[in-house]
């Protein structure tokens, strides 16, 4: 399939990204990288003004350092100590710590920070990218897909000149959670069973408010909450609604001085930028994938965000499907049909979002949940449950990808095998220079190799036009690299554009 060389306005394009929120701009600029010319759709005229996500985790920041924006991202964010579980009088009984120089994916283990920051960064590399082409005040109104799946795409667009119709290859509806692309192409959200009303204040404080360092959960009977620094003299508060009360009694003086009266901050220290009701989701779409329209972000997936796995999950789900989609546009990925490669989409990222999704769910619940004696026992119980072995590095790892078997990841026979799972990133030596280890990868697929691989691995790799990566002759590490590839059992990994592993050659 021929893929347009410019983006045409009003004519055909190659891919046509609805919504130029963080998941969608991702996106674009992630094709963009990879040559595939898009042309971004976004309702508004100008960025969302009120703050909305606040965390992201180190895997999600490596998506942002792949489309060169990681410094950008380290400049508007704090590394924060991780969660904390605290009483109604904040006093704690639990901490989850976060690894506040680098994890595993070569960033900072917890981030805060405030969204317009990150939309602002994001926008400004929208427009300065000679591939994107950003449309605002345009949105999709309705979407035509012929039978034939290579055909483009007719879309329909509500546009600041009127109506118009483009013809795009692919569509990629990023477009939130009242997604017209979802609705255009029949999927639908279903409800994982969880729908729950918060009071969030977002605040400037005239002098800085004593805090941990990371997220400060309260899981008092009364009333759960949530605390959260952001960067600078910016603050956030969560409070759970009860039935019966709105939006516009909590935000009044007296009932807001109560809310966050534990924290024993004089309210004339704060400037509140934003109080309103926000109503925590559990939703995942049933269909990612028409043809060659996809969801994503949003549109395919809402969660509480006890967890703080919210728009990561767009940025994951952007990193999965930008190079399927640009391989697939370029002529596919050798020996997997293509529509084999798009459905790989759904398969690997719906099962880590509905896990994403059900913990948040579980975390919420076990958290804030229940009143009475079962919030009276939460404080006991909570320590007995950490004490119980691996359930405190389970509750500190996180929701971890791990990939099902499918054509772009090999079958794994032990739960160590290194297939499915993401390689870890640490700082390495090349040509004598220190660098992330994903600057020495590359864009496309990489073999990493320790030592022999095996002739059907090489010649795949070969195939893939993989680019091989010697550790010890091309590259340095601190033995991370090493002691990775020897724990999954390999001497070497196949590593795919979005650095999961797809296959590995046994270490002999
Ligand atoms: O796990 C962490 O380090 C923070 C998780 C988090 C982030 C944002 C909100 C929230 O309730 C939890």
């Amino acid at each position: 399939m021929a893929v347009a060389e410019d983006p045409v306005e009003g004519g055909a394009v190659p891919v046509l990204v609805a919504g130029a929120g963080p998941a969608g701009s991702t996106t674009a600029l992630l094709l963009a990288r990879l040559g595939v010319p898009c042309t971004v759709v976004e309702r508004r005229g100008d960025i969302h003004p009120l703050p909305r996500a606040v965390h992201l985790d180190d895997e999600a920041v490596r998506v942002l350092q792949r489309i060169g924006l990681a410094d950008a991202f380290a400049r508007i964010s704090r590394p924060a100590t991780g969660l904390r579980l605290v009483d109604a009088r904040l006093r704690p009984f639990a901490e989850f710590r976060r690894d506040r120089a680098a994890g595993s994916h070569g960033h900072p283990e917890s981030n805060l920070f405030d969204q317009p920051d990150l939309d602002r960064v994001l926008r400004a590399e929208l427009v300065r990218h000679p591939l994107v082409n950003l449309r605002v005040g345009t949105e999709v109104t309705g979407l035509d897909q012929p039978p034939d799946a290579t055909a483009p795409v007719r879309v329909e667009l509500s546009a600041p000149g009127g109506a118009e119709t483009v013809c795009a290859q692919a569509v990629v509806g990023c477009d939130g959670a009242g997604s017209a692309v979802r609705a255009a192409i029949g999927s639908r959200l279903h409800d994982l069973g969880f729908t729950d009303r918060w009071f969030v204040v977002d605040v400037r404080s005239a002098r800085p408010i004593p805090t941990w360092g990371g997220v400060e959960q309260v899981c008092g009977a009364r009333r759960a909450a949530t605390f959260l620094p952001l960067p600078g003299d910016r603050y956030r508060w969560e409070f759970r609604m009860r039935a019966d009360e709105t939006a516009e009694e909590l935000a009044r003086p007296a009932r807001m001085a109560e809310l966050i009266g534990p924290w024993r901050v004089p309210p004339t220290q704060l400037e509140v930028l934003r109080a309103a009701e926000y109503t925590f989701r559990a939703r995942l779409a049933d269909r990612w994938r028409v043809g060659r329209v996809l969801l994503l972000g949003d549109a395919a997936h809402l969660t509480p965000p006890f967890i703080g796995q919210g728009l990561g999950a767009g940025l994951r789900d952007a990193h999965n499907l930008a190079w399927k989609l640009a391989a697939v546009l370029a002529g596919g990925v050798p020996g997997v049909a293509p529509e084999e490669v798009l459905d790989s989409y759904q398969s690997e990222r719906g099962a880590h979002a509905e896990a994403v999704i059900r913990g948040a769910v579980r975390v919420g619940r076990a958290m804030t949940g229940g009143a009475g004696v079962t919030a009276a026992l939460r404080r006991p119980l909570t320590g007995m449950l950490l004490r119980l072995p691996g359930v405190r590095a389970r509750a500190e790892r996180g929701i971890v990808p791990r990939f099902p078997a499918g054509p772009l990841v090999d079958r794994v026979r032990h739960r160590h095998d290194l297939p499915g799972s993401v390689c870890p990133q640490p700082t390495v030596r090349a040509d004598g220079v220190a660098t992330p280890l994903d600057e020495v990868l590359g864009d496309g697929y990489a073999l990493l190799t320790a030592g022999p691989v095996d002739a059907g691995l090489a010649a795949r790799a070969r195939t893939l036009g993989a680019r091989t990566v010697r550790l010890g002759h091309d590259l340095a590490d601190d033995g991370t690299l090493l002691a990775w590839l020897a724990a999954g059992g390999a001497s070497a990994a196949l590593v795919r554009p979005d650095r999961v592993v797809q296959a590995t050659s046994p270490r002999t």
